[in-house]
């Protein structure tokens, strides 16, 4: 059994910390917020898992040494905004080499840096052991309800890759391993945008060939940049591609296409964003795609046109009338282009 730390104690911090301490690893969950630890040393965290009864050997603090101190791997859950702030922390507290498992999904707007990128840009690489990406089709609610899951660890180093799936892995939670980091980082980040532009098309009361044209044309755009990026174009079929992108457009857990929605329905960000109260990891992640489109000279028309109603105001009536008039295409024009 290992000791493990997880930094952010929101839905999937808590989850994972869940997932861990029922497969007998001895979990330190460290949160910014003192009251928060010591709700979770009760056994339970309404505000993001509400209802569920949180394992005895799950522990909490505040106190972000004792977490350091603790273990060797440290699985980092807060959203990406916070990634860098978190790993300046961690850094600070650093004595000797950990292994680095962030689960996050998001893209840097501005610096266009994956998670995996700011992390060894955050911490100095003698304190670096590996960093490995854990992804997939899972929402925290069905998780912690022992429902089963499936996601993949994704690290060049294989070993490293195994040793995650070895300490997550139980009978409902199910490890994949996979080599392809950029890959794995892209297709997770960029199906929320997808999710945010169906969530609001089922808000403007279209149906479900609108949810059906938007997965797929959606994937296709994730495809074409991430393999410009360098990664390989199966990922993009597997859990952390088409996987991820089918659980987060159709699931009412989604925060993403719960945000969307509401804007469908004619709420504004504000609105949505206080109603929410968890991360929306979409929204600064629509800007970043968009500004990744530009720099590898990517086509990503759905992604321009949630851009426009997030960032310039455009209605979601006419972002939706300008994607259905755009010039006519082949639709296989990626593989001819590859031909
Ligand atoms: N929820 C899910 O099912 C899944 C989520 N993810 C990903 O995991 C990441 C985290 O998401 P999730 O747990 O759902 O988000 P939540 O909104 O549920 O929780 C976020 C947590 O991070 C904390 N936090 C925010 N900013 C900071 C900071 N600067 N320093 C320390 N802690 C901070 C919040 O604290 P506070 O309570 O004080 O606001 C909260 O505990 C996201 O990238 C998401 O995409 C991936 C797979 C599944
Ligand atoms: O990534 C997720 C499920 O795999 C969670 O998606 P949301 O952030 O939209 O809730």
């Amino acid at each position: 059994m290992e000791k493990v730390s997880v930094y952010g104690a929101g839905s999937w911090g808590t989850a994972l910390s869940f997932v861990l301490a029922q497969n007998g690893h001895d979990v330190l969950l460290w949160t910014h917020r003192a009251e928060q630890a010591d709700e979770i040393n009760e056994h339970s965290n309404e505000k993001y898992l509400k209802g569920i009864e949180l394992p005895e050997r799950l522990k909490a603090t505040s106190d972000l040494a004792e977490t350091v101190r603790h273990s060797k791997v440290l699985v980092l859950a807060v959203p990406t905004k916070a990634i860098r702030e978190v790993c300046a922390k961690i850094k600070e507290n650093l004595t000797e080499k950990v292994l680095f498992v962030h689960v996050s999904k998001g893209i840097e707007p501005d610096s266009l840096k994956r998670i995996s990128e700011m992390i060894r840009e955050e911490i100095p690489e003698q304190w670096v052991e590996d960093v490995v990406v854990l992804s997939g089709p899972s929402h925290a609610e069905e998780v912690v309800l022992e429902h089963p899951t499936t996601v993949t660890a994704a690290c060049e180093n294989t070993a490293s890759a195994e040793f995650v799936q070895d300490l997550f892995m139980n009978q409902y939670f199910r490890v994949y391993t996979n080599t392809d980091v950029i890959g794995v980082e892209i297709g997770g980040a960029l199906k929320n945008i997808i999710a945010l532009a169906v969530g609001i098309t089922d808000g403007l009361g279209y149906g479900d060939n609108a949810k059906a044209a938007l997965m797929t044309r959606g994937l296709a755009e994730i495809a074409r940049l991430g393999v410009k990026m360098g990664a390989t174009p199966l990922t993009f079929s597997g859990l952390s591609g088409v996987g991820d992108l089918i659980v987060t457009c159709t699931s009412p857990h989604s925060r993403n296409w719960r945000a969307g929605n509401m804007l469908g329905k004619g709420k504004t960000i504000e609105e949505v964003l206080e109603e929410m109260g968890m991360v929306v990891e979409g929204i600064r992640t629509t800007k970043a795609a968009f500004q990744l489109a530009k720099a590898y000279d990517v086509p990503m028309p759905i992604t321009a046109a949630l851009y426009a109603v997030l960032f310039e105001e455009e209605s979601t009536n006419e972002a939706a009338e300008k994607l259905m008039g755009r010039m006519k295409k082949n639709e296989m024009e990626d593989l001819i282009n590859l031909l």
